[in-house]
């Protein structure tokens, strides 16, 4: 068998159209979403990301704020600058870009940003209302992941999904998301064992190792769903999934490509969360 593609890119375009749709209503109200975007330092990786949220943003027609600091900025200027976006009203999503230099605490950034502009749903309030099922902005990486899935057409509720990973980012929260879809969830990481007959009787799996082919073919249902979510770049400068697409697509039925997967649906979703987040500031 060889595996059917899940177009993230084509997926990715009908977001942000839905987004843009929306946005279009948003200004006929006299509101324009606005993301803003911070990037403390040089990475390359990170520079890359940034621009690509924000070629989102234009085509959306949401506005964006560009924020570049250097590698040397305090914690506390960053602070500072995360406040003052934090207490401006034409700010509707702020987004501190990680990774983070090493002299700054992450976890002090993420919570001064307050849960209603927290477009990447990584703050506490917005995974504890995720758990509970209660309205919030859902990290955009596993809700991409969700969508990518029923695109397929193939029904989640009662399906066995394994999660391979369980960062407070990716793994974590696609468990929990694949949960409320009724799914029966396993999640693996390094220390579990018998990873391969795990993986092997799932009938959605959901790489997110940050390992490179990590997932061969022989941990592999036949006919599963196949969500790659890594993005490991080469010694030869490409881009490289979790899942060794050539001997997984030989079982699976659908399988996401890297690049052009998971990675564009994330900033898709990023645009729909910021234009949720700009609604949510007109009706308070
Ligand atoms: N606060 C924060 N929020 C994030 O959402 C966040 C972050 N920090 N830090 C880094 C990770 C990574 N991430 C990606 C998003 C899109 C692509 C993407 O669009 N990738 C393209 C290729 C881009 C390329 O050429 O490198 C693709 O897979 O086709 C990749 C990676 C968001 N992250």
């Amino acid at each position: 068998m060889e595996a059917k593609l899940i177009e993230g890119k084509a997926l990715a375009a009908e977001v942000k159209r839905e987004a843009a749709q929306q946005t279009e209503a948003l200004k006929a109200k006299g509101i324009t979403p606005c993301l803003a975007v911070i990037l403390v330092g040089e990475d390359p990786a990170s520079q890359v990301y940034v621009r690509g949220k924000i070629n989102d943003c234009a085509q959306c027609g949401i506005e964006s704020r560009n924020i570049r600091l250097p590698e040397e900025t305090t914690q506390e200027e960053l602070l500072a600058r995360v406040d003052e976006l934090a207490g401006d009203p034409a700010v509707h999503g702020i987004l501190v870009q990680l990774p983070l230099p090493a002299h700054i605490d992450e976890k002090a950034i993420i919570d001064a940003i307050p849960p209603e502009k927290d477009v990447d749903g990584f703050s506490p309030v917005n995974v504890g209302r995720m758990q509970i099922g209660e309205p919030c902005y859902l990290p955009c990486t596993p809700a991409g992941c969700i969508r990518m899935i029923e695109s397929t057409g193939v029904p989640i509720p009662g399906k066995h999904a394994v999660v391979i990973g369980r960062s407070n980012i990716v793994g974590k929260p696609a468990a929990m998301l694949l949960l409320a879809k009724n799914a029966t969830v396993t999640i693996c990481h390094s220390k579990t064992q018998n990873l391969q007959a795990i993986c092997a009787s799932a009938d959605i799996l959901v790489a997110a190792v940050g390992r490179a082919g990590f997932v061969t073919g022989d941990m592999i249902k036949p006919g599963a769903v196949v969500i790659d979510v890594g993005i490991n770049r080469g010694a030869d400068g490409k881009l490289h999934g979790d899942v060794d697409f050539e001997t997984a697509a030989q079982k699976a039925a659908w399988i996401t490509p890297v690049p052009g997967g998971v990675g564009p649906m994330t900033r898709a979703m990023l645009m729909l969360n910021t234009v949720e987040a700009a609604r949510r500031a007109m009706e308070k």
